[in-house]
């Protein structure tokens, strides 16, 4: 135990590069121990009087996750399968009478993607609540015919296609940017951007809904931490100092409120367009500048690996839910 708590210290004493090797570290090594903190500060067995009058206030916190982080250092939530209850935030959410968009890229091969995501987010997207999912594309006619529920809308817009797949991932951000102030932000409230080579298997509900939302990597939860993927060169506007930065985001999942998502979707693009006039491209595209945008405007709410989850890796305990997952692809066949 004092080795375990001398590591844990040491780790946590360092910048917040290493900030999930100490998840991980405290995950395996503090197991044994989580029992009994639990125990300590249970509130079954230390109740306050108010609490009892409240059953339901309880649910989370007795539900409550010790396995995982909870909140962001800036006190933003972490969502993770047994930290909240969805029929409370259904309830809340429908008051509100809102339309969440998604916008979604199936250029070239990536089509093929389309009736599996489709498909899947039909029945686990915002299962009961309205949404319009807005399809770019440069084969309209290819689209299969799907019957969607009745609260979910298909719109498909033609797009031209680029020729690399790294300014079809890119220029995503162009897209979206240009698509809030000509349309979107009259038609929607929340936007939700969404990789296509994606399949939903358990429910993504209202959850996800907040000002600023960013899906941390499942890259995240492996032991290969020590291959951080930010960009550090400073000549690209993406760049991370080293050892800045907390967490590492996926630019599969994204979105928030409509002019949120329209200050990070027009500042990533900047970003994208000097480093091209500067002759350099960031080391994950979009990705990249989006992980910088983050850093500098925190989001107000973080989706845990469950909500896209890289089916290349091992799935750890922790996860506990896989709702969204990539689907294989042959990345030299269908990129080129
Ligand atoms: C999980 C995750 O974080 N994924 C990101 C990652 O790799 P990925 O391997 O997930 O990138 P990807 O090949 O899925 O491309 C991103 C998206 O662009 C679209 N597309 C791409 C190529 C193409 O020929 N046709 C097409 O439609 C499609 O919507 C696809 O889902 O890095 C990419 C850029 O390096 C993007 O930032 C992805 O969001
Ligand atoms: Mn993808």
């Amino acid at each position: 135990m004092k080795n375990t708590i001398f590591k844990c210290k040491s780790l946590f004493s360092l910048r917040s590069g290493f900030f999930f090797l100490s998840f991980y570290i405290l995950e395996f090594e503090l197991a044994p121990y989580v029992h009994h903190l639990t125990l300590l500060f249970s509130p079954k067995h230390k109740k306050l009087s108010s609490d009892l009058d409240f059953p339901r206030a309880l649910h989370s916190q007795s539900t409550v996750r010790t396995d995982v982080l909870l909140m962001s250092p800036w006190l933003a939530p972490i969502v993770w399968e047994g930290t909240f209850n969805r029929d409370i935030l259904n309830a809340q959410y429908r008051q509100k009478h809102l339309v969440v968009g998604v916008a979604m890229f199936a250029v070239k091969k990536y089509i093929r993607f389309i009736e599996g995501f489709l498909h899947s987010a039909n029945k686990f997207f915002l299962s009961g609540h309205r949404v319009n999912f807005y399809l770019f594309t440069d084969h309209p006619e290819k689209v299969p015919s799907m019957t969607l529920s009745p609260e979910k809308r298909l719109f498909i817009i033609p797009i031209e296609p680029y020729s690399r797949w790294q300014d079809i991932s890119m220029n995503r951000m162009n897209i979206i940017s240009s698509y809030i102030r000509s349309r979107w932000r009259h038609e929607v409230d929340y936007l939700y951007s969404m990789d296509i080579d994606v399949q939903l298997f358990e429910h993504i509900g209202v959850e996800i809904i907040d000002t600023l939302v960013g899906t941390i990597s499942s890259w995240q939860y492996t032991k290969t931490r020590e291959n951080n993927s930010y960009e550090t060169r400073p000549e690209s506007r993406a760049a991370i100092p080293r050892g800045e930065g907390d967490f590492y985001y996926a630019a599969s999942f994204y979105g928030g409120i409509v002019s949120e998502v329209y200050k990070l979707t027009t500042a990533c693009f900047k970003g994208i367009m000097e480093d091209r006039a500067n002759g350099i491209e960031a080391k994950w595209h979009e990705e990249s500048h989006l992980n910088k945008y983050l850093l500098y405007h925190k989001p107000t709410r973080l989706l845990s690996p469950e909500y896209y989850w890289d089916e290349e890796l091992i799935l750890p305990h922790i996860v506990r839910v896989k709702r969204l997952s990539s689907v294989h692809k042959n990345l030299k066949e269908v990129r080129f």
